[in-house]
């Protein structure tokens, strides 16, 4: 048997289950390429039989939201992981979400739960700007979504492929995404219907890790994206909106 596989990680002390993973190496393009040793869907797991699994949102502004936050998004991101948050996500795209790949690396160095790259990746080239543990690709956005996915495993990233439509869902699943995003936000539109996940999530396959992204406001939705089948919700504006530590704490209680 294959000693690399013989033992869950989920089975595992986070610790420990970290600690294997590091030492888990494979082989893609007969490249030998290190994978992320702080696993998303690992951390979701843990803590999902206690809390609410959240992956909290460091996002200053965002074309929805009214000004930007201004102070110290490393300080924030300490608050949300103290407020019981499963893992970060940080928006790099400097424009619209008034985020940055340089806090990106310093909160990645300031806290121990995997952190996810939010931005709009459509080129391999992209990459490489910045160290992460998980990038987004954006179905709607990536034109070849099996290159790109394997360019991103290629460089050891783990990989959540957001989706908002049926084909986008049936598009990730063809090219055996393993962590899915249900975008409740419509990118076209900008409105939220907490809807579209429950529509969708029926035809996510097991095994698959599945978040609910945008739209969660209150422990009442977050009891809902759970109750239809989310591992982690992606929660952005309501943790960034007052005290962070305050609405991480809250939103990561169940209901
Ligand atoms: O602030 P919300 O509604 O909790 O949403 C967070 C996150 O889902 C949202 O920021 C988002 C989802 N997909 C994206 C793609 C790019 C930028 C941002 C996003």
């Amino acid at each position: 048997m294959d000693d690399e596989t013989a033992v869950e990680s989920s089975d595992l002390a986070p610790a420990v289950a970290s600690i294997l993973a590091s030492a888990r190496e494979r082989s893609v393009s007969g490249e030998r390429v290190s994978v992320r040793p702080r696993s998303l869907p690992d951390r979701l797991d843990v803590v999902g039989n206690d809390r609410v699994p959240v992956i909290a949102e460091v996002k200053p502004t965002s074309p929805t939201t009214e000004g930007t936050r201004t102070d110290d998004p490393v300080a924030l991101a300490k608050q949300m992981v103290s407020g019981g948050a499963a893992a970060l996500s940080v928006l790099t795209e400097p424009d619209h979400f008034g985020g940055s790949t340089e806090t990106l690396t310093r909160v990645r160095e300031a806290v121990d739960v995997p952190v996810l790259r939010k931005d709009f990746i459509v080129r391999e080239s992209q990459l490489d700007a910045v160290e992460a543990d998980v990038v987004l690709l954006i179905a709607r956005f990536v034109d070849d979504l099996p290159t790109l996915l394997a360019a991103a495993r290629d460089r050891g990233f783990q990989v959540l492929v957001e989706v908002h439509t049926e084909s986008e869902l049936e598009r990730a699943i063809d090219a055996d995404a393993t962590i899915i995003g249900i975008n409740n936000r419509d990118l076209a539109r900008l409105e939220v219907e907490l809807e579209t996940f429950e529509r969708l999530a029926p035809d996510v396959p097991d095994g698959v890790t599945l978040i609910a992204e945008s739209g969660v406001t209150t422990q009442a939705d977050a009891a809902r994206m759970r109750r239809a089948g989310a591992d982690g919700l992606l929660i952005g504006s309501a943790i960034m909106d007052g005290d962070v530590e305050a609405n991480t704490q809250r939103l990561t209680t169940r209901a």
